[in-house]
């Protein structure tokens, strides 16, 4: 090879084989200007190029920025022949290298991957660059194998003419046309005339349309049907795809190419969208093998180049609706766009961990798109992607996403290499002839079986030749045991070559099983895109119902969290209940304990009131008996007094008794002076037993009295003050035990006004004020409660109440709905009914038109009859004037001179006479319009007037 590429002297010498150093695949970013949709939309640029020309910035208002990297970033201003070159320029050498090449575009719609494949108008320039001349329908342009013969460089260069790049001023000529010339020149260049190698070049062109291949250079043709992904079989080791079935061109000369692929691009399968408008819908795959024979040597070396522009992906979806065409053909071309990421994927786990197979993924699953380019990721291919971008924000979403592919695909690495077969035409010929045997004994073969399965059939027997069955065993082992040897990762290799007949027969086997196969997973393949899309359906359903259960379970989390913090109040205020519970029974012991003490008092109250009558008593008693007896002194008498009274202090300041007992209040002032007037002060036995009763009673009663209580604090505040209204009542009811009201308040008084009493009073009262306002405080409390106890039933309620009500609004919604669509329906009825009357006037009215037109034109042929009769009388009178003009000539003739006669000397003519003027046949009859000749068809003024004398006619 030479430094400028060109393989040339190699090539025509010895064919080598290359292989270069593993390496990423090279991935370049090419962004298109912006187009009229986004520039009326006015929106703004998302991209933003780096000083380095490899890396790239995009900002999503969705995803936020972020930077990639590239082998290479062209902007919207780069032409397609900087593009060539930066890309694929090397490419054409590595073809005649023998190494495999790929270029795929990948992008959102509309963004220019046609374009950049193919050039302006989706490739129309090509009809251009193409020579439409006989060869290419006749001898150039047949069918597959046949004429994939070899051609010597001569006929390369017979076949091939100027470059026809240099007819494209503006540049807009795309890769694929630029590679095809490019690799015509090199072999060109490449092949002196003596040289042993010979070329063949054939190509095709498919498209991949919902999961179906079509092949474009022979759409309407049957053998559409029959296309499907197979192997090549150059190598066992080393497999590459090739589209079995599919019409494949022998071509001569780049215009042969070009004239295929616009062939080809005119038949593909497009749809107007408003990304763009003349959008492509399919995936187009064009293959060009390329294959180098020494007829000297025997050795061949193929190559092929694999141009594949991949349908726009385009994300979200433009019609929501399943059935929609437009929506089918999105879903299907990004399910199998999504598998190809998925297989890319795969590979890339591959090669990060080549320990770790994931045997769960086959390619048999991939769509049909990612089974044509998965060899040409991580294999032995030259591979070159190209992905399409747009910089406006209008659909960067689908940029971005594109972009986050291609970096995956940048992390694949490739080990390009070349394939060079040993060839010689006895091993061709040999092969032949195996696989001539081989096609024999398998047509023996079946026609045995459909004898045996015939046979079989109509008598229901064993089968008359056992040879049969076990044959197709056999066949069947062998196929299990190929299959289980793929299964194994094909890691066993047959070294035997004397076997290869077997194989290939294996090969024939597996290839019509694999076509079964193939069927089979196409069908499944579209039972798995029809359940992706109830999936998404189902998904879609789900989404909504669990957002709702996600509403809802927000709410009932909100409530659940109120409901909490309402218990923990509760819980704060029945402590507080109970702690105040505690506070009021302690008080209401210490009261109960006061009360008792104030009993005991009032019991010695009434003890020392008693004591104090009966010592006045005794005393006036003692004086009255010393009066009577005249003797003593009232000293001996109060000596005598002492003495029957121990304990009685000195009585002397006692003298004055009555005063002393009025200013106490235990006597009245009317007693004063006589103890008979003093009334006995007996408590009764009564008052006696219930002052000592109540007072055991109530020690009884004390934890009775304080539950009570306790109770009574729960019930509302009026009840709580009955309590003390008893005390005080059965305080009350201790006063009739008999001494006077007045007695025993006074007497109460004078207890009262001792410092005890105060203390005791002041206590109480004390007391008194405590009880209520705890009674208050209890009552407040047990007013929040059961406030808080009312909340807490409403917001459980409420829950039910708020579904309740959804549901409620979502029935008054329907019914609107409904109404609303009633009227609607009401409205077109109305509608309908109006457009049937009117329509029935017009019918009327046209049926009315339809008799008046009927009428006129009766009339206009009368009319136009009896003009034709004029006329024809007319023409009769013009020929009897004619011929009466032609009469009269002739008579006029006879009466002319000669004008010889009359001395004139003509020589040339002799015969002239004097002329008579005549208007005969030189009558100008434009000069007479009502005398032209008429045709007999009326002009449009003429009926008009007719009408109009007919009308105006008696
Ligand atoms: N780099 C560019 N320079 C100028 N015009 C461009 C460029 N790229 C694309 N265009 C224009 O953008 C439009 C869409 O391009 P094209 O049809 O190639 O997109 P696409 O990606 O193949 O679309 P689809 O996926 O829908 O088939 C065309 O009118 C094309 O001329």
């Amino acid at each position: 090879m030479d430094s400028s590429g060109h393989s040339g002297a190699s090539v025509s010498t010895e064919l080598l084989t290359t292989s270069t150093p593993e390496e990423t695949i090279r991935v370049y970013l090419r962004l298109r200007p912006k187009n009229k949709l986004e520039a009326l939309k006015r929106s703004k640029d998302c991209v933003r190029l780096h000083e380095n020309p490899n890396d790239i910035t995009v900002e999503s208002p969705l995803l936020g920025e972020s930077t990639f990297s590239f082998d290479q970033v062209f902007d919207e201003f780069s032409t397609q022949e900087e593009v060539y070159r930066e890309c694929l320029s090397s490419l054409p050498q590595k073809l005649i290298q023998g190494i495999n090449v790929t270029v795929f575009a990948y992008g959102p719609r509309g963004t220019g991957k046609t374009y950049t494949l193919l050039g302006e108008g989706r490739g129309a320039d090509l009809a251009t660059l193409a020579v439409p001349t006989d060869e290419q329908d006749g001898s150039t342009m047949d069918t597959q194998s046949d004429n994939s013969l070899p051609c010597d460089g001569e006929s390369m260069q017979s076949g091939f003419s100027d470059n026809k790049l240099s007819q494209d001023p503006q540049g807009a000529v795309g890769m694929t046309p630029r590679l095809i010339s490019s690799l015509f020149d090199m072999l060109y260049d490449a092949t002196p005339s003596d040289s042993s190698v010979q070329y063949s070049i054939r190509c095709s062109y498919v498209e991949i349309y919902l999961e179906k291949m079509t092949d474009l250079l022979h759409p309407g043709g049957g053998t559409n049907t029959g296309l499907r992904i197979g192997r090549t079989v150059l190598d066992k080791e080393d497999q590459d795809v090739c589209v079995l079935g599919a019409t494949e061109l022998c071509c001569l000369c780049p215009e042969d190419v070009f004239a295929m692929l616009a062939r080809g691009q005119a038949a593909r399968t497009k749809s107007a969208e408003d990304a763009n408008l003349d959008s492509s819908r399919s995936h187009a795959v064009f293959t060009l093998q390329l294959e180098q024979i020494d007829i000297v040597t025997g050795k061949v070396l193929q190559s092929r180049l694999q141009v594949v522009d991949c349908a726009g992906c385009q994300r979200k979806s433009i019609n929501s609706k399943t059935d929609n065409p437009t929506s089918i053909e999105t879903s299907m071309i990004n399910t199998s766009l999504s598998s190809l990421q998925n297989a890319v994927r795969w590979r890339l786990d591959q090669q990060e961990n080549p320990s770790k197979i994931d045997d769960r993924i086959s390619s048999s699953s991939f769509s049909k798109i990612a089974s044509l380019l998965i060899p040409s990721i991580g294999e032995t291919t030259q591979t070159v992607m190209i992905c399409t971008g747009a910089p406006s924000s209008h659909n960067i979403d689908d940029t971005i996403h594109a972009i986050r592919f291609a970096q995956i695909v940048r992390q694949i690495k490739n080990r390009p290499q070349a394939r060079l077969e040993g060839f010689s035409f006895q091993i061709y010929r040999s092969k032949l002839a195996a696989a001539a045997r081989k096609e024999q004994q398998l047509t023996k073969l079946i026609t045995m079986m459909a004898q045996e399965a015939k046979y079989g059939k109509k008598k229901t027997r064993e089968p008359k030749n056992p040879k049969v069955w076990d044959a197709i065993l056999q066949i069947c082992e062998t196929d299990k045991k190929k299959q289980k040897k793929n299964g194994d990762g094909k890691k066993k290799k047959k070294k035997d070559k004397n076997k290869d007949d077997d194989d290939d027969a294996d090969l024939c086997i597996s290839c019509y099983n694999e076509s079964e196969q193939q069927s089979e997973i196409q069908d499944l393949y579209s039972k798995i895109i029809e359940l992706e899309s109830n999936l998404q359906r189902e998904r879609t359903a789900r989404e909504k119902v669990e957002s709702k259960h996600r509403d809802m379970s927000s709410e009932l989390a909100a409530l659940k969290s109120q409901n909490e913090l309402l218990v923990q109040q509760k819980r704060q205020l029945e402590a507080q209940v109970s702690d105040a519970k505690a506070e009021i029974k302690a008080m209401t012991m210490t009261k109960i304990d006061v009360e008792n003490r104030l009993r005991t008092s009032q019991f010695r109250e009434n003890e020392a009131v008693l004591f104090l009558r009966q010592l006045r008593t005794f005393y006036f008693r003692l004086l009255k008996n010393k009066a009577a007896q005249g003797s003593g002194s009232t000293k001996d008498t109060i000596q005598e007094a002492k003495k029957r009274l121990p304990g009685v202090a000195d009585l002397e300041d006692l003298l004055d008794v009555d005063k002393m007992m009025v200013q106490s209040g235990i006597i009245e002032s009317s007693e004063v002076g006589s103890d008979t007037l003093v009334a006995d002060y007996i408590p009764s036995d009564d008052a006696l037993a219930k002052s000592s009763m109540e007072g055991e009673m109530a020690e009884k009663r004390e934890p009775d009295m304080i539950n009570q209580q306790l109770e009574n604090i729960d019930e509302i505040s009026g009840e709580k003050k009955r309590d003390h209204v008893s005390i005080t009542n059965s305080h009350e009811s201790r006063t009739k035990n008999g001494l006077t009201y007045g007695q025993l308040a006074s007497c109460r008084q004078k207890l009262l006004d001792t410092p005890a009493g105060l203390l005791a009073l002041q206590k109480e009262r004390e007391l008194e004020l405590e009880l209520a306002e705890l009674s208050k405080k209890c009552i407040g409390l047990q007013n929040s409660l059961n406030a808080e106890k009312a909340m807490v039933e409403a917001l459980s309620g409420r829950q039910g109440a708020v579904n309740k009500m959804k549901q409620a609004q979502e029935v008054i919604m329907l019914k609107t709905e409904l109404e609303r669509r009633s009227n609607d329906l009401l409205a077109i009825v109305w509608k309908m009914n109006e457009l049937h009357l009117v329509n029935k006037t017009i019918d009327t009215k046209v049926g009315m038109r339809e008799q008046h037109v009927t009428y006129l034109e009766e009339h206009i042929s009368d009319i136009q009859a009896k003009t034709r009769r004029l006329l024809s009388q007319q023409e009769l009178c013009e020929k009897k004037l004619r011929d009466e003009n032609s009469n009269l000539r002739g008579q006029l003739e006879g009466l002319s001179v000669n004008l010889w006669q009359l001395g004139e000397n003509l020589d040339k003519a002799p015969v002239w006479r004097l002329s008579i003027p005549f208007s005969g046949d030189d009558i100008n009859l434009d000069e007479f319009p009502d005398c032209r000749q008429s045709t007999g068809e009326l002009e449009e003024g003429d009926i008009d007037a007719l009408v109009e004398e007919m009308e105006n006619a008696p």
